[in-house]
């Protein structure tokens, strides 16, 4: 990818009068940018939070309300832009709100995506050095994707949020997702204005598995299609050769459809998922926290145990490479995927909250290793019970730097070691950033 090229002649730019209670636009310098995606700038009215900008853009900006330590600022126009400014990839870049850093070159987001990991790990006290280089996956990988529809009077709309404001944007092309995802649209755009169920719009969550798409359709309003739309729906998984459409009310899907189990392939071993289970969004990324938990894991570990397991995306290529393995999942229908994927052959699952109910330092410390997979909220029960215990090293994956920082801080409190954070990034062009972090306990 090309960086623009700079440009040597500021363009001149009018400074708008104040209106009604508005604040006057001013220049400023974005230096670096936030854990939220925004470009960070110094200005004479202090810290800015700009969207849309790179380091180094000189940018005309009018500051809005107040936020954190500073003020939110919308950009009207880039002056000068920063070296790492690139031509977005995506036509909807403009108006789409899905990915927030596609005008800045992957080279700089990886380094921002390392910077946010590096700051919230040293609001706990750490060490930049222990944060690598961050390990990420490119366009077109996104396997699963959560699109919007509305339907407005006779047309339908199928998209993402417009930036900043809750109405959508009519998406064609999604240069981060894989395009069988994408090349779908158009049909579940109409497949959408032919369900009066529903109402005003609803979510389509779509995941492409090993036998085909997954379509869980999630409506607004907890209303059950008709026979006419169930007939409909069913058409459609044939015509367009999906694997399965549930239709989800009160968080609980009801099978509309299921032409075949929507199958995925974790360690070598087929698993059929559930409807609305959680998955890795790319095959890439999974692969890639794979790599990391396996390497971390010494070669004469035995017993293993998996907490926060899903269905077992860590749990079966743990299993390939000869450990016995707990899986310990919170959720009935992804242990009972697992279950039944195996037959309990090297892996033993429970269902827990491990919130409520985390592994004890009893139950721990008959284990060699243990990784920890856990969501937004982190595991800072499950990491208290093993900061006192004897488990040689330990492995957190996280999708939140800042629970991951709270949770590292617990165990090395406890006598851990942290020996390195690899920061992943599987959420392209987006400031989301993933993180595997391996641990050791020091041999008396
Ligand atoms: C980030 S996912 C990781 C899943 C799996 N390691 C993977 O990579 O596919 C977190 C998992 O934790 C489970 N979970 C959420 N809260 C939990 C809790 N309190 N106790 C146990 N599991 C929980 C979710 O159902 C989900 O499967």
């Amino acid at each position: 990818m090309s960086r623009r090229p700079r440009l040597t002649q500021p363009r001149h730019t009018h400074h708008r009068r104040q209106q009604s209670g508005r604040a006057e636009p001013i220049e400023a310098l974005v230096s670096e940018i936030g854990a939220r995606g925004d470009g960070i700038a110094q200005s004479d009215q202090g810290l800015l939070f700009v969207p849309g900008t790179a380091p180094g853009d000189r940018v005309l900006v009018r500051p809005g309300p107040r936020r954190g330590e500073g003020r939110a600022a919308e950009l009207l126009e880039v002056l000068e832009p920063g070296p790492d400014r690139v031509d977005p990839p995506c036509p909807h870049a403009k108006s789409c709100g899905g990915c927030s850093l596609q005008h800045i070159h992957p080279d700089t987001i990886a380094g921002t995506k390392r910077s946010i990991l590096a700051d919230a790990l040293a609001h706990r006290g750490f060490d930049a050095d222990i944060v690598t280089e961050t390990r990420s996956v490119g366009p077109g990988t996104r396997r699963r994707l959560r699109v919007a529809v509305r339907r407005l009077g006779g047309r339908t709309v199928l998209g993402f949020n417009e930036r900043a404001s809750g109405n959508l944007v009519d998406i064609s092309v999604c240069p981060i997702a894989r395009p069988e995802l994408v090349s779908l649209f158009p049909a579940l755009r109409k497949l959408a204005a032919s369900l009066n169920s529903l109402g005003k719009g609803g979510d389509f969550q779509l995941t492409l598995t090993e036998t085909g798409v997954d379509l869980l359709i999630v409506p607004m309003r907890d209303v059950d299609p008709d026979l006419g739309e169930r007939r409909r729906m069913v058409d459609f998984a044939e015509d367009h050769d999906l694997a399965r459409i549930a239709w989800e009310i009160d968080a609980i899907p009801e099978p509309i459809v299921a032409r075949r189990d929507a199958v995925m392939r974790f360690g070598g071993v087929p698993v059929a998922l559930p409807m609305g289970a959680f998955l890795q969004p790319s095959a890439e990324g999974e692969a890639i926290l794979v790599e990391l938990v396996r390497a971390a894991i010494p070669g004469g570990a035995d017993a293993v145990a998996d907490l926060y397991s899903g269905c077992g995306s860590l749990s079966l290529p743990l299993v390939a490479d000869g450990r016995n393995v707990l899986a310990v999942e919170g959720e009935s229908a992804p242990v009972g995927a697992l279950r039944a994927a195996t037959g309990g052959m090297r892996v033993q699952t429970e269902c827990r909250d491990l919130a409520r109910a985390p592994l004890t330092v009893r139950e721990l410390d008959r284990f060699d290793a243990v990784v920890f997979d856990p969501p937004r909220a982190g595991a800072a029960a499950q990491a208290e019970e093993l900061a006192h215990s004897k488990v040689p090293r330990v492995i957190a994956v996280s999708c939140n730097p800042s629970t991951l920082a709270r949770d590292l801080r617990l165990l090395v409190d406890g006598g851990y070691v942290l020996d390195r954070v690899v920061p992943v990034d599987q959420f392209t062009w987006s400031a989301h950033v993933e993180a595997v972090a391996v641990l050791s306990r020091p041999t008396e």
